[in-house]
Protein backbone atom coordinates (compact mmCIF):
# COMPACT_ATOMS: atom_id res chain seq x y z
CA UNK A 1 0.00 0.00 0.00
CA UNK A 2 2.10 3.01 -0.99
CA UNK A 3 0.06 6.72 0.55
CA UNK A 4 -0.67 8.92 -2.41
CA UNK A 5 -1.66 12.15 -3.56
CA UNK A 6 -3.41 13.77 -6.62
CA UNK A 7 -2.84 17.40 -8.10
CA UNK A 8 -4.90 17.01 -11.42
CA UNK A 9 -8.29 16.12 -11.50
CA UNK A 10 -11.17 18.08 -12.61
CA UNK A 11 -14.34 17.44 -10.64
CA UNK A 12 -17.20 17.33 -13.30
CA UNK A 13 -14.85 14.86 -14.44
CA UNK A 14 -14.66 12.69 -11.16
CA UNK A 15 -18.57 12.09 -11.71
CA UNK A 16 -18.97 8.25 -12.29
CA UNK A 17 -21.45 7.09 -14.76
CA UNK A 18 -23.42 5.81 -11.74
CA UNK A 19 -23.85 9.55 -9.63
CA UNK A 20 -24.34 11.21 -13.14
CA UNK A 21 -27.10 8.63 -14.22
CA UNK A 22 -28.72 9.42 -10.33
CA UNK A 23 -28.51 13.06 -10.82
CA UNK A 24 -30.37 12.52 -14.29
CA UNK A 25 -32.62 10.42 -12.37
CA UNK A 26 -33.34 13.12 -10.15
CA UNK A 27 -34.26 15.80 -12.54
CA UNK A 28 -35.89 13.83 -15.11
CA UNK A 29 -33.04 13.81 -17.68
CA UNK A 30 -31.79 11.32 -20.57
CA UNK A 31 -28.38 10.85 -20.59
CA UNK A 32 -28.28 7.88 -22.77
CA UNK A 33 -26.59 9.70 -25.43
CA UNK A 34 -23.00 9.86 -23.51
CA UNK A 35 -23.36 6.63 -20.63
CA UNK A 36 -24.02 3.02 -22.42
CA UNK A 37 -23.84 0.41 -20.17
CA UNK A 38 -22.39 1.92 -17.48
CA UNK A 39 -19.62 3.25 -18.94
CA UNK A 40 -18.74 7.04 -20.25
CA UNK A 41 -18.98 7.34 -24.40
CA UNK A 42 -17.01 9.98 -26.51
CA UNK A 43 -14.60 9.23 -29.58
CA UNK A 44 -12.20 11.66 -29.45
CA UNK A 45 -11.15 15.11 -27.08
CA UNK A 46 -14.31 17.20 -28.43
CA UNK A 47 -16.50 14.15 -28.09
CA UNK A 48 -14.97 13.93 -24.32
CA UNK A 49 -15.52 17.49 -23.60
CA UNK A 50 -19.34 16.98 -24.40
CA UNK A 51 -19.78 14.22 -22.43
CA UNK A 52 -17.95 15.92 -20.02
CA UNK A 53 -20.09 18.84 -19.92
CA UNK A 54 -23.39 16.86 -19.89
CA UNK A 55 -22.30 15.70 -17.16
CA UNK A 56 -21.93 18.29 -15.64
CA UNK A 57 -25.03 19.97 -16.32
CA UNK A 58 -26.61 17.76 -14.05
CA UNK A 59 -25.05 19.20 -11.21
CA UNK A 60 -27.48 22.10 -10.50
CA UNK A 61 -27.11 23.08 -6.49
CA UNK A 62 -24.78 22.80 -4.06
CA UNK A 63 -25.79 19.76 -1.99
CA UNK A 64 -25.22 17.92 -5.65
CA UNK A 65 -21.96 19.45 -5.87
CA UNK A 66 -21.25 18.21 -1.86
CA UNK A 67 -22.34 15.03 -3.16
CA UNK A 68 -20.07 14.77 -5.72
CA UNK A 69 -16.94 16.12 -3.88
CA UNK A 70 -17.75 14.25 -0.86
CA UNK A 71 -17.81 10.80 -3.27
CA UNK A 72 -14.96 11.14 -4.54
CA UNK A 73 -12.78 12.11 -2.06
CA UNK A 74 -14.29 8.84 -0.11
CA UNK A 75 -13.36 6.93 -3.19
CA UNK A 76 -9.74 8.47 -3.01
CA UNK A 77 -9.20 8.01 0.64
CA UNK A 78 -10.33 4.09 0.04
CA UNK A 79 -7.33 4.36 -2.43
CA UNK A 80 -4.82 5.59 -0.02
CA UNK A 81 -4.90 8.99 -0.70
CA UNK A 82 -3.94 11.81 1.42
CA UNK A 83 -4.32 14.27 -0.69
CA UNK A 84 -6.43 15.95 -3.23
CA UNK A 85 -6.47 19.00 -5.28
CA UNK A 86 -8.95 19.46 -7.84
CA UNK A 87 -9.67 22.03 -10.74
CA UNK A 88 -13.58 23.67 -10.30
CA UNK A 89 -14.90 25.76 -13.12
CA UNK A 90 -17.14 28.38 -12.43
CA UNK A 91 -18.09 28.46 -16.06
CA UNK A 92 -19.82 24.73 -15.90
CA UNK A 93 -21.27 26.17 -12.85
CA UNK A 94 -23.21 29.09 -14.58
CA UNK A 95 -23.96 26.97 -17.22
CA UNK A 96 -25.54 24.65 -15.21
CA UNK A 97 -27.86 27.40 -13.49
CA UNK A 98 -25.77 27.68 -9.99
CA UNK A 99 -24.53 30.63 -8.59
CA UNK A 100 -20.93 30.16 -8.31
CA UNK A 101 -21.04 30.67 -4.67
CA UNK A 102 -23.46 28.22 -3.90
CA UNK A 103 -20.43 25.81 -6.37
CA UNK A 104 -18.03 26.39 -4.26
CA UNK A 105 -19.78 26.47 -0.94
CA UNK A 106 -21.38 23.16 -1.84
CA UNK A 107 -18.07 21.56 -3.37
CA UNK A 108 -16.17 22.99 0.21
CA UNK A 109 -18.47 20.97 2.59
CA UNK A 110 -18.03 17.82 0.58
CA UNK A 111 -14.49 18.16 1.24
CA UNK A 112 -14.98 19.40 4.76
CA UNK A 113 -17.20 16.00 5.18
CA UNK A 114 -14.60 13.61 3.78
CA UNK A 115 -12.21 15.19 5.77
CA UNK A 116 -13.80 14.87 9.41
CA UNK A 117 -14.80 11.16 7.89
CA UNK A 118 -11.47 9.57 6.37
CA UNK A 119 -8.85 12.43 7.29
CA UNK A 120 -8.27 13.24 3.27
CA UNK A 121 -6.98 17.09 2.88
CA UNK A 122 -8.40 18.62 -0.51
CA UNK A 123 -8.27 21.79 -2.39
CA UNK A 124 -9.77 23.38 -5.47
CA UNK A 125 -7.77 24.92 -7.60
CA UNK A 126 -10.14 27.63 -9.67
CA UNK A 127 -10.05 28.02 -13.73
CA UNK A 128 -10.97 29.44 -17.00
CA UNK A 129 -12.02 27.73 -20.17
CA UNK A 130 -9.44 28.04 -23.06
CA UNK A 131 -12.14 27.45 -25.87
CA UNK A 132 -14.47 30.32 -23.95
CA UNK A 133 -11.35 32.98 -24.90
CA UNK A 134 -9.53 35.72 -23.07
CA UNK A 135 -12.46 37.83 -21.63
CA UNK A 136 -13.97 34.60 -20.33
CA UNK A 137 -10.81 33.00 -18.44
CA UNK A 138 -9.88 36.93 -17.28
CA UNK A 139 -13.55 36.62 -15.84
CA UNK A 140 -13.02 33.67 -13.92
CA UNK A 141 -9.70 34.69 -12.71
CA UNK A 142 -11.37 38.30 -11.23
CA UNK A 143 -14.22 36.22 -9.58
CA UNK A 144 -12.32 33.99 -7.77
CA UNK A 145 -9.32 36.84 -6.90
CA UNK A 146 -12.83 39.07 -5.78
CA UNK A 147 -14.52 36.21 -3.91
CA UNK A 148 -11.57 34.45 -2.16
CA UNK A 149 -12.37 31.32 -0.21
CA UNK A 150 -9.57 29.45 2.35
CA UNK A 151 -10.11 26.25 0.17
CA UNK A 152 -9.32 27.24 -2.94
CA UNK A 153 -5.60 28.18 -3.65
CA UNK A 154 -4.81 28.23 -7.33
CA UNK A 155 -5.87 29.04 -10.57
CA UNK A 156 -5.40 27.21 -13.87
CA UNK A 157 -7.08 26.71 -17.28
CA UNK A 158 -8.35 23.77 -19.41
CA UNK A 159 -10.60 23.32 -22.07
CA UNK A 160 -9.25 23.13 -25.90
CA UNK A 161 -5.37 23.76 -26.15
CA UNK A 162 -5.95 24.05 -30.13
CA UNK A 163 -7.83 27.19 -29.51
CA UNK A 164 -6.08 30.82 -28.39
CA UNK A 165 -2.60 31.54 -27.38
CA UNK A 166 -1.45 31.98 -24.21
CA UNK A 167 -0.32 35.40 -24.87
CA UNK A 168 -3.62 36.27 -24.97
CA UNK A 169 -4.46 35.04 -21.53
CA UNK A 170 -1.57 37.18 -19.33
CA UNK A 171 -3.86 39.78 -17.87
CA UNK A 172 -5.99 36.72 -16.39
CA UNK A 173 -3.36 35.04 -15.10
CA UNK A 174 -1.12 38.60 -13.46
CA UNK A 175 -5.14 38.96 -11.67
CA UNK A 176 -4.59 35.65 -10.51
CA UNK A 177 -0.96 35.26 -9.38
CA UNK A 178 -0.92 38.62 -8.12
CA UNK A 179 -3.96 37.10 -5.57
CA UNK A 180 -1.68 34.97 -4.39
CA UNK A 181 -2.93 31.80 -5.93
CA UNK A 182 -1.01 28.92 -7.75
CA UNK A 183 -0.94 29.14 -11.47
CA UNK A 184 -0.85 25.79 -13.46
CA UNK A 185 -1.85 25.63 -17.37
CA UNK A 186 -3.00 22.74 -19.25
CA UNK A 187 -0.03 22.49 -21.81
CA UNK A 188 1.51 19.71 -24.02
CA UNK A 189 -1.19 17.68 -24.11
CA UNK A 190 -3.20 18.10 -27.59
CA UNK A 191 -0.49 20.48 -28.99
CA UNK A 192 3.26 19.97 -29.19
CA UNK A 193 6.30 21.27 -27.72
CA UNK A 194 5.98 24.89 -28.61
CA UNK A 195 2.54 25.14 -26.34
CA UNK A 196 4.60 24.17 -22.98
CA UNK A 197 7.46 26.70 -24.06
CA UNK A 198 4.17 29.32 -24.40
CA UNK A 199 2.46 28.79 -21.34
CA UNK A 200 5.71 29.28 -19.53
CA UNK A 201 7.01 32.28 -21.20
CA UNK A 202 3.66 34.07 -21.18
CA UNK A 203 1.61 32.62 -18.34
CA UNK A 204 4.41 31.55 -15.50
CA UNK A 205 3.39 28.63 -14.17
CA UNK A 206 4.78 26.85 -11.18
CA UNK A 207 3.01 23.63 -12.96
CA UNK A 208 1.93 22.31 -16.39
CA UNK A 209 -1.48 20.39 -16.79
CA UNK A 210 0.41 16.89 -18.69
CA UNK A 211 3.06 18.81 -20.76
CA UNK A 212 3.96 15.63 -21.83
CA UNK A 213 4.93 16.52 -25.49
CA UNK A 214 7.33 18.55 -24.03
CA UNK A 215 9.55 15.46 -24.56
CA UNK A 216 9.29 16.32 -28.62
CA UNK A 217 11.94 19.65 -27.41
CA UNK A 218 15.30 18.44 -25.46
CA UNK A 219 15.92 22.03 -24.93
CA UNK A 220 12.64 22.56 -23.28
CA UNK A 221 12.54 19.43 -21.67
CA UNK A 222 16.19 20.66 -19.84
CA UNK A 223 14.19 23.52 -19.08
CA UNK A 224 11.67 21.94 -17.06
CA UNK A 225 14.26 20.41 -14.61
CA UNK A 226 17.03 23.79 -14.69
CA UNK A 227 13.33 25.85 -13.43
CA UNK A 228 11.63 22.85 -11.66
CA UNK A 229 8.46 23.17 -13.15
CA UNK A 230 6.36 20.32 -12.14
CA UNK A 231 4.21 18.40 -14.88
CA UNK A 232 1.24 17.13 -13.38
CA UNK A 233 1.20 13.93 -15.90
CA UNK A 234 -1.91 11.78 -16.11
CA UNK A 235 -0.93 8.59 -18.20
CA UNK A 236 -4.44 7.03 -18.33
CA UNK A 237 -5.58 10.04 -19.79
CA UNK A 238 -3.24 10.50 -22.51
CA UNK A 239 -3.30 7.16 -24.15
CA UNK A 240 -7.51 7.14 -23.24
CA UNK A 241 -7.18 10.43 -25.61
CA UNK A 242 -4.13 8.74 -28.08
CA UNK A 243 -1.71 11.53 -26.88
CA UNK A 244 0.71 8.74 -27.03
CA UNK A 245 -0.18 5.09 -28.96
CA UNK A 246 1.09 2.95 -25.76
CA UNK A 247 2.02 3.18 -22.22
CA UNK A 248 5.33 1.67 -22.98
CA UNK A 249 5.92 5.04 -25.77
CA UNK A 250 4.21 7.18 -22.70
CA UNK A 251 7.46 10.08 -22.09
CA UNK A 252 6.96 9.43 -18.05
CA UNK A 253 10.54 7.62 -17.65
CA UNK A 254 12.30 9.77 -19.94
CA UNK A 255 10.99 13.11 -18.36
CA UNK A 256 12.03 11.54 -15.46
CA UNK A 257 15.08 10.40 -15.97
CA UNK A 258 15.63 13.73 -17.41
CA UNK A 259 15.39 14.97 -13.96
CA UNK A 260 12.01 16.61 -14.78
CA UNK A 261 9.65 16.21 -11.52
CA UNK A 262 6.85 14.01 -12.79
CA UNK A 263 3.69 13.58 -10.49
CA UNK A 264 0.94 11.15 -10.94
CA UNK A 265 -2.73 12.07 -11.57
CA UNK A 266 -6.20 10.61 -12.99
CA UNK A 267 -7.73 14.18 -14.87
CA UNK A 268 -11.34 12.55 -15.55
CA UNK A 269 -10.72 8.92 -13.69
CA UNK A 270 -14.73 7.38 -15.06
CA UNK A 271 -14.24 9.17 -18.78
CA UNK A 272 -10.49 7.58 -18.76
CA UNK A 273 -11.65 4.29 -17.34
CA UNK A 274 -8.44 5.11 -14.65
CA UNK A 275 -8.27 5.72 -10.79
CA UNK A 276 -5.64 6.88 -9.11
CA UNK A 277 -4.59 4.20 -7.84
CA UNK A 278 -4.57 2.68 -11.68
CA UNK A 279 -2.47 5.55 -12.06
CA UNK A 280 0.25 4.23 -9.70
CA UNK A 281 -0.06 0.99 -10.85
CA UNK A 282 0.68 2.03 -14.42
CA UNK A 283 3.40 3.56 -13.39
CA UNK A 284 4.91 0.24 -11.77
CA UNK A 285 3.99 -2.18 -14.43
CA UNK A 286 5.22 0.06 -17.12
CA UNK A 287 7.81 2.85 -16.18
CA UNK A 288 9.86 1.21 -13.78
CA UNK A 289 8.93 2.46 -10.33
CA UNK A 290 9.31 0.64 -7.64
CA UNK A 291 7.14 1.13 -3.90
CA UNK A 292 9.98 3.57 -2.89
CA UNK A 293 10.33 5.55 -6.47
CA UNK A 294 6.12 6.04 -6.21
CA UNK A 295 6.16 7.53 -2.70
CA UNK A 296 8.23 9.85 -4.21
CA UNK A 297 5.89 10.74 -6.91
CA UNK A 298 3.21 11.46 -3.67
CA UNK A 299 5.95 13.77 -1.80
CA UNK A 300 6.72 15.66 -4.84
CA UNK A 301 2.71 16.37 -5.43
CA UNK A 302 2.46 17.26 -1.95
CA UNK A 303 5.63 19.31 -2.27
CA UNK A 304 4.09 21.38 -5.31
CA UNK A 305 0.93 21.35 -3.49
CA UNK A 306 -1.29 24.96 -3.46
CA UNK A 307 -1.55 24.20 0.27
CA UNK A 308 -0.16 26.83 3.08
CA UNK A 309 2.98 25.29 4.90
CA UNK A 310 1.49 23.61 8.03
CA UNK A 311 -0.83 21.39 6.15
CA UNK A 312 2.34 20.51 3.66
CA UNK A 313 4.03 19.52 6.75
CA UNK A 314 1.63 17.35 7.91
CA UNK A 315 0.88 15.52 4.93
CA UNK A 316 4.29 15.21 4.70
CA UNK A 317 4.82 14.02 8.80
CA UNK A 318 1.93 11.41 7.24
CA UNK A 319 4.30 9.58 4.71
CA UNK A 320 7.26 9.50 6.75
CA UNK A 321 5.15 7.32 9.27
CA UNK A 322 2.90 6.46 6.58
CA UNK A 323 -0.03 6.57 8.53
CA UNK A 324 -2.66 4.63 6.75
CA UNK A 325 -5.62 7.34 6.30
CA UNK A 326 -9.02 6.93 8.15
N1 LIG B 1 -7.51 16.46 -20.16
C1 LIG B 1 -8.12 17.65 -20.29
N2 LIG B 1 -7.57 18.59 -21.08
C2 LIG B 1 -8.15 19.79 -21.20
N3 LIG B 1 -9.29 20.14 -20.58
C3 LIG B 1 -9.87 19.21 -19.80
N4 LIG B 1 -11.01 19.25 -19.06
C4 LIG B 1 -11.15 18.06 -18.46
N5 LIG B 1 -10.14 17.25 -18.79
C5 LIG B 1 -9.33 17.94 -19.63
ZN1 LIG C 1 -6.98 18.01 -17.15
Amino acid sequence: MVLKAEIHCHIEGAASPALVEGQARKYGEDVSAIIRDGSYVWSDFTSFLRAFDVASMLFRDADDYALLAETYLRELAAQDAIYSEFFISTDHAETAGLDPADYIYGLAEGMERARNALGIESRMIATGLRHKGPEAVEEAARYIVDNPHPLVTGFGMAGDERMHHPSDFVRAFDIARDAGLGITVHAGELVGAESVRDALDHLRPTRIGHGVRAIEDPDLVKRLADEEIILEVCPGSNIALGVFPSFAAHPFPRLRDAGVTVTLSADDPPFFYTSLAREYEIAGEHFRMGEDALLNVTRASIEAAYVDEATREALLARLRVKMPVG
